[in-house]
């Protein structure tokens, strides 16, 4: 039953955990909600609802203040990320009163449902909502938060516990304004929070290296507050000491002296172990283990030169899972680029990255394992491993991260300044890039009249195919490669068929760039490749060979235009590759990885599918 203007109207249906000194147990009650007016709230399996009792005439006012009638009348509750009793009675906000009925000054207590709404002009980006709710007894107050709190609490999925590593000088030096701001979000979803706020570069990678499984068992994932490079470094931290997959061949076991563009067959002779049926079964891409027991794959070592550093602490208790579902990744992003946040949530925006986290949002990640070979050409063959997120890049992406080292003072200006120097020299490099072909681009690449049916599509304007774009829910992100769909993360490496090819370019490049997803950010609203995928186990390979200035500065300005195509021009080669490996002819040797120099002059990568949680659902694009 319900009852009209009545704020101490309780309905009678019932209503588990709550007090029963204030009569009939229920799951709707007559409330004041603030800015609309009395309400008839209802509770259901998956949120609430409310309905105006008396809809406001426009003219209505109270005490002067005009009432604000809101479109929503329901929340669900896998929207609401807390509910709050709010102590003391009285006001909310500092309205004066609820609805024409309860004009009087009489007691209120209050509690509070905070949720977010979708911005209509961009529906990635989140704003924070509350509805705040009040009635004049306590006690229903209490019973609703109860009620709502027991709903929140069956998702499991939401994190309790998370280590959080500020970095007081990423982007525009506000790593800690950026968390203080963000915080009451994690109080108020009741997420404990271990905040470390960063001394030195290299601090969180110490930390998150050194940390006892249990500690990290502790938790339920890691954030970072910055930008990527410094993402980039957490991810070290955690994986160098914990995943352990054997290395891919170095570039000299298959880089023979050839022509350009030329085709190495992979032979397949070495037995893998045999228990894991759905991994790989070539010497060059094995399957990736956690150290948990199970041990390295019995591969033909002759392939492989030397081991991972920092993989083999026998002292060290490795038993955590790689990967894993519960434990995740986040980054609210305070950094210079925060491309990995454009990617994964679809807007650069703290509020938004915040509400991700504390709604307990998952997504899987591809990570790229880069070994590093040489690192001059007159180095020695020593492996070096490091993982990357979003992006390796070489020539001009190394050239630019060099410079824009020297004015780090500049904030993310320097980049702008640094990109402009660079693309002056136009400086081109030799070097050779090999990478092995995958069987469904192949057919893309096919000619069709003479031209390769890649190019038609471009011309027809057809090269962003909608359903090519990693969104939220992506079909890509979430089918194995056997069509089977799963959410669970495999990380695996690409599962590769007997007979392989490795694929060759060699020549003089303007850049080598790899992305591991499509790095949208502000310079690039589509990213370097608009049609990458957060967890599909590929990497898009973009060799821009020697041109013209004016035709580079092309490529760059479709770079920078939403719905341009800079894959479109004769000099650019863009391959889809689970791996590849490149050598530099040359003595420069400058690579970019996730926005950080790392020197290298030969070295390979390959991607592991969904070898990271993240905290997210992917773009609303
Ligand atoms: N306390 C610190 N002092 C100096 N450097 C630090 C500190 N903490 C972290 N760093 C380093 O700062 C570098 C850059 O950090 P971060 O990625 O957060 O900012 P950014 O470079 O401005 O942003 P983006 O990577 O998005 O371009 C990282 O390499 C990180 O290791």
């Amino acid at each position: 039953m319900e009852k009209t203007g009545d704020a101490g109207g309780i309905a009678d249906e019932f209503f588990p955990n709550a007090q029963a000194d204030v009569g009939p147990l229920v799951s709707s009650t007559n409330l004041f909600l603030d800015k609309v007016g009395e309400v008839v709230l209802t509770c259901h399996s998956d949120g609430l609802s409310w309905k105006l009792l008396e809809p406001p005439d426009d003219d209505r006012t109270c005490l002067g203040l005009k009432q604000i009638s809101r479109t929503a009348t329901e929340v669900k509750f896998s929207d609401v990320y807390a509910v709050e009793l709010m102590h003391g009675s009285g006001r909310v906000n500092g309205a004066k009163c609820f609805s024409l009925h309860d004009c009087h000054d009489s007691k209120m207590y209050h509690f509070s449902v905070h949720s977010f709404e979708r911005s209509k002009s961009q529906p990635s980006l989140l704003t924070l909502v509350m509805y705040a709710f009040s009635h004049n007894n306590m006690e229903t107050c209490q019973m609703w938060v109860n009620r709502i709190n027991d709903s929140l609490n069956k998702d499991i999925g939401r994190p309790k516990n998370l280590l959080v590593f500020v970095n007081p000088f990423s982007g525009k030096a506000n790593g800690f304004k950026t968390w203080e701001t963000v915080a009451p979000i994690f109080s108020r979803a009741k997420v404990k929070t271990k905040v470390i706020a960063t001394e030195r570069a290299g601090h969180a990678f110490d930390v998150m290296a050194s940390m006892a499984v249990k500690d990290l068992k502790s938790y339920d994932g890691v954030l970072a507050v910055g930008g990527d490079g410094f993402f980039n470094e957490i991810l070290n931290g955690f994986l160098l000491s914990r995943h352990n997959a054997p290395n891919l061949p170095t570039p000299s076991d298959f880089f023979q002296p050839v022509g350009t563009n030329s085709v190495v067959n992979v032979t397949n002779d070495a037995p893998a172990e045999a228990s894991h049926q759905d991994e790989d079964q070539s010497p060059f891409l094995s399957g990736s283990r956690s150290h948990n027991g199970s041990g390295l794959m019995n591969l033909n070592l002759s392939k492989f030169t030397g081991s991972d550093p920092g993989l083999s602490n026998p002292d060290q208790d490795h038993a955590f899972p790689i990967p894993s579902e519960r434990f995740r990744f986040g980054i609210i992003p305070a950094g210079s680029t925060d491309s990995i946040v454009m990617c994964t949530t679809g807007a650069r925006d703290t509020i938004t990255s915040s509400l991700h986290i504390v709604l307990g949002k998952r997504v899987c990640l591809d990570i790229a394992r880069v070994v590093r070979w040489k690192t001059t050409s007159t180095s020695t063959i020593e492996p070096f491993v490091r993982y990357a997120a979003s992006f390796a890049g070489y020539g001009f992406y190394g050239d630019v991260i060099t410079e824009s080292e020297k004015y780090r003072f500049m904030g993310p200006k320097r980049y702008d300044y640094a990109g402009t120097k660079v693309f002056l020299r136009h400086r081109s490099y030799e070097a050779e890039v090999a990478y092995l072909e995958v069987e469904s681009e192949k057919t893309k690449l096919l000619p069709e009249n003479g031209r390769p049916l890649e190019r038609i599509r471009a011309f027809l304007g057809q090269n962003k195919s909608d359903n090519l774009v990693c969104r939220k829910n992506c079909k890509v992100c979430n089918t194995k490669p056997n069509g089977a769909t799963t959410r669970t993360p495999n990380a695996m490496p690409y599962s590769h068929p007997k007979g392989a090819r490795w694929l060759k370019s060699r020549g003089n490049f303007l850049s080598v760039g790899a992305a591991i997803i499509s790095n949208r950010n502000e310079k690039a609203p589509d990213g370097l490749v608009a049609d990458a995928h957060l967890s599909d186990g590929f990497l898009h390979l973009i060799l821009i060979r020697n041109c013209p200035r004016a035709l580079y500065l092309w490529h760059l300005t479709q770079l920078a235009r939403r719905g341009g195509e800079p894959l479109n021009f004769e000099f650019v080669e863009h391959h889809k590759t689970p791996a590849f490996a490149f050598t530099s002819f040359g003595n420069e040797s400058v690579w970019n990885l996730d926005g950080e120099l790392f020197q290298a002059h030969q070295l390979s990568a390959q991607v592991f599918r969904g070898l990271i949680s993240y905290f997210a659902s992917g773009p609303e694009v």
